[in-house]
């Protein structure tokens, strides 16, 4: 369906050369890049250990890019001061651990200046989210997940995309981010969905012309966006 949001196309840094994380980013952005997505993961709510705010405070003063930060973490309020100092621009925490706190949370990333999000995981149901969009103090982006969290590279799971559909219609200007196995392959159903916040991963860095597959997943955005 047709939505008024701009695309944003964010380059998954959980597929970059995590030794020349300063110039993969830079590499990115002269590449057409919206925003740089990384992947912070603890090893107890997803099998996987990644970044933290040290590195994210090393990759600011690298560059300016907006820093799209996916917290794949059991405590994600741990993480709200010690990202907000380092510099982190979006603060994306995960409904199934935040059902008890989500309103200290979103309270507490905004008083750091960050724009605060909730993710999904395949099997939650996208009714979860709905009380983060209608309070007083709204979450101001839902990421759908459309692989297990935890690893780049996996497949693209097209069942996702009724939630989509489903948020886009309820929410017609809210971000939706979609996240996991995104491609050229794959982005027409997601843009068609509604999706409008592009993660990719392994498409993007595993390309020979990265910058023909951040145009063309912008284009695909953009085409659903007029024709709906
Ligand atoms: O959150 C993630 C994994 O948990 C990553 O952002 C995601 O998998 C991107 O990688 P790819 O495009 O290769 O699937
Ligand atoms: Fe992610």
């Amino acid at each position: 369906m047709a939505t008024q949001v701009e695309p944003k196309i964010a380059p998954s840094m959980l597929s970059s050369d995590f030794a020349n994380l300063a110039s993969e980013a830079d590499r990115m952005v002269n590449f057409g890049a919206d925003w740089l997505h990384m992947d912070i993961m603890d090893g107890h709510f997803v099998p996987n250990l990644t970044i933290g705010a040290p590195v994210i405070e090393s990759l600011r003063k690298h560059t300016k890019a907006y820093l799209d930060c996916h917290l794949m973490v059991t405590n994600p309020l741990d993480y709200v001061d010690q990202l907000g100092k380092a510099g982190a621009s979006g603060f994306t925490f995960h409904v199934e651990v935040s059902k008890d706190n989500w309103q200290e949370l979103v309270k507490r990333i905004k008083s750091k200046g960050m724009r605060p999000g909730v993710a999904l995981k395949p099997g939650t149901a996208v009714e979860e989210v709905y009380p983060l969009l209608e309070g007083e103090n709204p979450v101001e982006m839902v990421l759908v997940m459309t692989v297990e969290p935890g690893f780049g590279g996996q497949k693209f799971m097209p069942d996702m995309m009724d939630k989509v559909r489903t948020l886009r219609e309820k929410y017609p200007t809210l971000d939706i981010e979609v996240d996991g196995g995104l491609g050229p392959s794959t982005i027409d159903v997601a843009a068609a969905a509604g999706a409008n916040c592009i993660v990719a991963g392994s498409s993007v860095f595993g390309a020979q012309e990265p910058a023909q597959v951040i145009s063309l997943l912008r284009a695909s955005v953009n085409m659903a966006r007029i024709t709906g």
